[in-house]
Formats: structure tokens, C-alpha cells, sequence
């Protein structure tokens, strides 16, 4: 994806030289002569970087006059002056104004180079560090061994490096937004943004402006939009389906079309995005009920992929556990546990409703509520209760009241069913592997399930 540079000064000669060294860097390069065109290129889509003039004649509004109206609008884009002999002081001066830095006439390649990578950079880490402060902690890898994992991480080696647009279908906190920033950071557009919009979380009023941007009234107010904002990278649509239908035959256009007018504007903005969204509802169903539209949905699914509840892949559970253990421990400070059997055995067989974002919760809240010595193992008994509550109730512990109104040979049945409902759960409704952690041979798994009326 070409980088968008904007390139300001009154001299033609100059503007076609920084515009060509830059494009033999594989930049993009716009250019522009005075204030007014400058405005004019920056409207019709902001750019990453912009070299500006500090002269500039025969303009409206000089280079510092100009620094200070891109400055207004657009705080984040790096200006970086080119100054003329004896205008060191004003570039200085420009530099205090929020200017990135400064290249002097005559300039050489080498630095011209140098100065914008460096802008270029600063802006990427920049965006780095608001995308991190706002999401932590972000993993970018996929945990998981199961076998719905490992097909799931093959279609995304194939889909990733594709322009194509994705739809992410998976319940709540399975990990669709994960999905998504992999497929970015594995495709051309990884040095790109990587835009987050939650449908769910914004009113239907500020869906549009938070989409598509306000031009704002004589320049002043103006707000750039998620896909404005998404130009060169990835925009993620969370929840595409609380997606109110006005703003549904919007986009739409803006995936026909490839370009949108912003709330309030008559310049049209072009953008090179894509777009991957994701849902946790039935679109057919929404579309059968008339709230989705049909040819939007097949326009953003170009390739579907479904993120399976946890409850579909119990074998994740163990690496999972390990990898939110390190994750945690690392970014906090708490010490790490080990976790002993019995409460793997109970946390691989939880169904887990909130995925895995529930799960890594459950481990956070266990390291920092754990007791005892922090070398010894927690055990299942140290769970959460909500957790916890899987575990077959036994006279020892919590609901083990209504065993110990048994007799015996009842409360025993009752024990194994709630036992071995248990252990089929954690392997998945696999008799063989149930069979061998039992101990038992897989027939006499058969007759008892059999005997106790399971299955
Ligand atoms: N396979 C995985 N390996 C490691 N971490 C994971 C995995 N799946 C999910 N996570 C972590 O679980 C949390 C929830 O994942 P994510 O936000 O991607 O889910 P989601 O499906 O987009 O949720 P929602 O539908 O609520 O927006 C995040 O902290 C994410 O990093």
C-alpha cells in the first residue's frame, strides 16, 4: 500500500524533485502549489506525511499560516518545512508550532529520505502505542491445538495475504477480533492501520459520523472517520449487525463505489481499505427478519470464517491456560501458579458461555485472589464458584448436601453420572480418551454409561 506524501511549495522544479526521490522510495507522492490546492489534496483524503514550503508566494495563507490550519485538523499528520537559505529561525519557529522537523534548500536525497522515514515512523509508533493504550493487553497469536484451531490458522495463512473482505462469525469473546488483527499483521497492509468499530457500541446517530467523518464548518471541526482514518490498512466492523440500515446501504455504496462523501460534504473521499467484520448473530436469520441486508452480507463475507465456541474445542483449554498464566503473570507482577489436575479436569470440561475471554478472566481473578504458597499448585477447590460449580458435588466439599441424604449405592450413582458426564464433556465426547483417563477399557465405559442411562 502506497504512503500517501503531500508535497507544498510554489516551485514547480522543487515539488517535482522531493515528489520523484520519494517515489523512487516506493512513496506515494501528491503535490500541490499553493495553500488553497493544498487544502483542496487534504479534504479529498488526508495523507501521511506532508513537506510544505515555509514561503510559499502567491498563496492565500503563507507556510506557517498553513502548518497552523493542518495542525488544527489534523494534529496527528507530521509536517515536515522546507526551509530556504536565511529562514532558519522561522523554521524553528514552525518546529514550536508543532512542525515535525525541517529540510534546508538545497537539500540532498539522503536526507530528504532519511527525515521522512523517520516521520513516518514516529507516526507509526505513535498510532502503536494509542492502539496499545486503548486495547491492553492485545496477544497477536492464536492459541490452540485442537483440530478446528488448526484449520481455522490454515485458512488464515491462505486468506491473510488477500485483498479479499472477511466476515468473522463466532459467539462473544471466542476471539473474532483476535482473527482479525492476525489476518493484518500477516497481510501487505500489516505497516497499515488497523481500525476498531464496534457497531454495538455506538448510538445509530453517531454511527455515520463515526464511520464516514463531519466536514465541520469553515474548516474548524472537522473529524476524520474510521475508514479515512483506515486508509492504507485494515477496518474492522464489530458487530456489523447491530449496524443501523441506513448506515448498511451506506457502506455498501462505499464497497461499490470505493469512496464516500463525509457527513455533511460534497468532496468525495477515495480510501483504499479493507474491510473485515464480524458477528456473533445469524445473519441469515437477520436478513430473513429483514434487518441485514442480503447484498451487503454477501459483499463483506467475500470469505466467511467461523471462530467455534470454546466449548467446541476442550483440547485448547490446557494451552490456553498456560499461555493467559504467562501473559498475566508477566504483565502484572503476580506470581505464577501451577495448576494442579483436578482443576484442569474442571476448567476443560466449564462450557464456558463467555469463551475465551471468560476464561482468561477466570485466570486472572484466580492469580490474584489465590492464597497459600505460591509454589503449591491451585487446586479445584480454589476455583471460582461459578467455575467451580461443574465439579460432581462430593460430600467434602460445597453442594455435597444432597449426596449426604443418600444412601449409598444412590449417592455413588448419582456421583459417577455427574462424573463421567463431566470427563465426556472435557474430551469432547470422546469415549476412547474418557475411557483411558477413567481407567477403564472402552467397553466397560459403554456398559456403564449404559447402565446409568447416559447417552
Ligand atoms: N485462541 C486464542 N489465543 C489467545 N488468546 C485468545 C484466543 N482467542 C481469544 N483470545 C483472547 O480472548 C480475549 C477475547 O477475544 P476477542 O476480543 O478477539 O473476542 P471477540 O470474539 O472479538 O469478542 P466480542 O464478540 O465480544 O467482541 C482477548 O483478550 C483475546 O486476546
Amino acid at each position: 500500500m502506497a504512503t500517501d506524501i503531500l508535497i507544498v511549495d510554489d516551485e514547480a522544479d522543487i515539488r517535482g524533485l522531493v515528489a520523484g526521490i520519494l517515489e523512487d522510495e516506493g512513496y506515494g507522492a501528491r503535490t500541490a502549489k499553493d495553500s488553497d490546492e493544498a487544502l483542496a489534496a487534504i479534504e479529498s483524503r488526508r495523507p501521511n506525511l506532508i513537506f510544505l514550503d515555509i514561503w510559499l508566494e502567491r498563496s492565500r495563507l503563507d507556510g506557517l499560516q498553513l502548518l497552523e490550519a493542518i495542525k488544527r485538523n489534523h494534529p496527528d499528520v507530521p509536517v515536515v518545512m522546507i526551509s530556504g537559505h536565511g529562514t532558519i529561525e522561522t523554521a524553528v519557529a514552525a518546529i514550536k508550532q508543532g512542525a515535525y522537523d525541517f529540510i534546508e534548500k538545497p537539500f540532498n536525497s539522503d536526507r530528504l529520505i532519511l527525515v521522512a522515514n523517520r516521520a513516518l515512523e514516529t507516526l507509526r509508533l505513535k498510532r502503536e502505542v494509542r492502539d496499545l493504550k486503548q486495547r491492553a493487553p492485545i496477544a497477536q497469536k492464536l492459541v490452540g491445538r485442537s483440530t478446528v484451531m488448526n484449520q481455522l490458522r490454515q485458512t488464515l495463512d491462505k486468506v491473510a495475504p488477500t485483498n479479499s473482505r472477511i466476515l468473522i462469525v463466532g459467539p462473544s469473546g471466542s476471539g473474532k477480533e483476535l482473527t482479525a488483527r492476525i489476518i493484518h499483521s500477516a497481510s501487505s497492509r500489516a505497516n497499515g492501520p488497523f481500525i476498531v468499530i464496534n457497531a454495538a457500541a455506538i448510538t445509530p446517530e453517531r454511527m455515520e459520523v463515526e464511520l464516514f467523518g463531519t466536514e465541520g464548518t469553515n474548516g474548524e471541526g472537522r473529524h476524520v472517520g474510521a475508514l479515512e482514518e483506515a486508509h492504507g490498512g485494515t477496518l474492522f466492523i464489530d458487530e456489523v449487525a447491530d449496524m443501523p440500515r441506513e448506515t448498511q446501504n451506506r457502506i455498501l455504496r462505499v464497497l461499490v463505489d470505493q469512496n464516500f462523501l463525509r457527513v455533511g460534504g460534497t468532496t468525495r473521499v477515495s480510501v483504499d481499505v479493507r474491510i473485515i467484520s464480524s458477528t456473533a448473530r445469524n445473519l441469515e436469520n437477520e436478513i430473513a427478519e429483514g434487518r441485514f441486508r442480503e447484498d451487503l452480507y454477501h459483499r463483506l463475507g467475500v470469505v466467511p470464517i467461523r471462530v467455534p465456541p470454546l466449548a467446541e474445542r476442550r483440547d485448547d483449554v490446557p494451552g490456553l491456560v498456560d499461555y493467559f498464566l504467562d501473559q498475566i503473570s508477566q504483565g502484572t507482577g503476580l506470581p505464577r501458579r501451577r495448576i494442579a489436575d483436578d482443576a484442569l479436569a474442571v476448567l476443560q470440561s466449564h462450557d464456558w458461555p463467555g469463551n475465551v475471554r471468560q476464561l482468561r478472566n477466570n485466570i486472572e481473578r484466580l492469580l490474584i485472589l489465590a492464597t497459600g504458597d505460591p509454589d503449591a499448585a491451585v487446586t479445584a477447590s480454589m476455583l471460582p464458584p461459578d467455575v467451580g460449580s461443574l465439579v460432581p458435588s462430593l460430600p467434602t466439599g460445597s453442594g455435597g448436601e444432597h449426596l449426604m441424604g443418600l444412601p449409598l449405592r444412590e449417592a455413588r450413582e448419582v456421583f459417577e453420572r455427574e462424573y463421567l458426564v463431566a470427563q465426556i464433556s472435557r474430551f469432547g465426547g470422546n469415549i476412547s480418551r474418557t475411557a483411558e483417563f477413567v481407567g477403564m477399557e472402552r467397553s466397560a465405559l459403554h456398559r456403564k454409561l449404559k447402565a446409568l442411562g447416559i447417552g
